[in-house]
């Protein structure tokens, strides 16, 4: 079914939106109804996506055409899934997609998951531990095939598997002095930096019609960045999120790579935006028409990580943690 996504895909036309966006007591109520009247959620159920949010994610690589095969994609707020499916589609049959969520959900096909709250330092160390094998994750059947229908796999700029066993043989062998020594240590800084493309969708839950989570000890989604229709409070909440996306990227994305990241609107989004600017190369906003008029939400779209940016340049050194 989602071999349907196409990367032409023009979205169908709206449905009529209930313009209520707070969540209350009937709510539930009221987000099956808008559901069955969207044609995008009726869309996304068509090509067996789990949720609509899928076209959000389409529209952009659409105009920006940020996926190519064989890419490692790091998709924060992952669940249900939707994101994670287009990248496993766009990025087949070598990508690797790593998704993470603080709630737990069924893992789409094709995606390595781990559940946690990703403004934990805990948890951001987690997935560099894991993202730092760079095979881990990625399609073994595909890995040692000798030749795919679609064509090689895009992999420019990227340590291949072969690649990163020639460093291992030349450090074990002393040749690493090729490099020259002023060089070195940055060398070995870019060469960490194996992740093409930060995701980040994180906000509200999605909705749950039964659910494990309302019975939960650990009671996660009181723990999670829930949006309240407050609008100050969804903006200050979802910029933390951002700038925790944005520190993990300076960390792990590959000179070139790429960053897109919801936010809700409001006054410190300018000052993100200059951060992004110093990251990257170029900076651009969207509201894609599956995006629902009423949300406050939009998103950023970073292309193409600029060399020698470290953590200070981006955050100042009185923000390093
Ligand atoms: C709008 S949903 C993402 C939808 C997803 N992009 C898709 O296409 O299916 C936002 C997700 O962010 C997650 N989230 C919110 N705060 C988080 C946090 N601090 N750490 C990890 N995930 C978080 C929520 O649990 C929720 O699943």
């Amino acid at each position: 079914m989602i071999g349907k996504l196409e990367r032409n895909w023009i979205p169908p036309p709206h449905g009529l939106y209930i313009s209520d966006s707070r969540w209350s007591s009937s709510s539930s109520k009221r987000w099956k109804q808008r559901q069955t009247s969207d044609s995008f959620a009726r869309e996304a159920k068509v090509q067996g996506l789990k949720s609509r949010a899928a076209f959000k994610l389409i529209e952009i690589d659409a105009k920006y055409k940020i996926f190519k095969k064989g890419q490692t994609v790091v998709d924060l707020g992952y669940a249900p899934g939707s994101w994670s499916q287009v990248a496993v589609e766009r990025t087949k049959p070598r990508g690797r997609i790593v998704g993470i969520d603080i709630i737990p959900a069924q893992p789409p096909k094709g995606v390595s998951t781990i559940q946690g709250n990703f403004l934990s330092v805990e948890v951001q160390e987690q997935v560099k531990r894991f993202l730092s094998d760079p095979d881990r994750g990625r399609p073994k059947q595909e890995l040692f095939a000798s030749s795919d229908t679609d064509g090689s796999p895009e992999t420019e700029g990227a340590i291949s598997y072969i690649e990163q066993e020639q460093h291992d043989i030349d450090d074990v062998q002393g040749n690493t002095e090729r490099t020259p020594p002023n060089e070195k240590g940055q060398k070995l800084e870019d060469d960490r930096r194996i992740v093409d493309i930060v995701l980040s969708d994180m906000s509200e839950p999605w909705e749950q019609t039964t659910g494990f989570w309302k019975k939960s000890l650990s009671n996660p989604h009181i723990r999670m960045m829930n949006t309240t229709g407050i609008n100050f409070k969804d903006h200050a909440g979802s910029m933390d999120l951002c700038n925790a996306a944005l520190r993990f990227s300076v960390d792990t994305v590959r000179n070139g790579g790429h960053f897109v990241c919801k936010f809700y609107q409001g006054s410190e989004e300018k000052h993100f935006e200059q951060k992004l600017k110093k990251l990257f190369a170029a900076v651009y906003r969207e509201k894609p028409d599956s995006s629902r008029k009423e949300s406050k939400e939009a998103y950023f779209v970073a292309l193409r990580r600029k060399k020698d940016v470290a953590m200070e340049d981006v955050f100042g050194t009185d923000n390093i943690t």
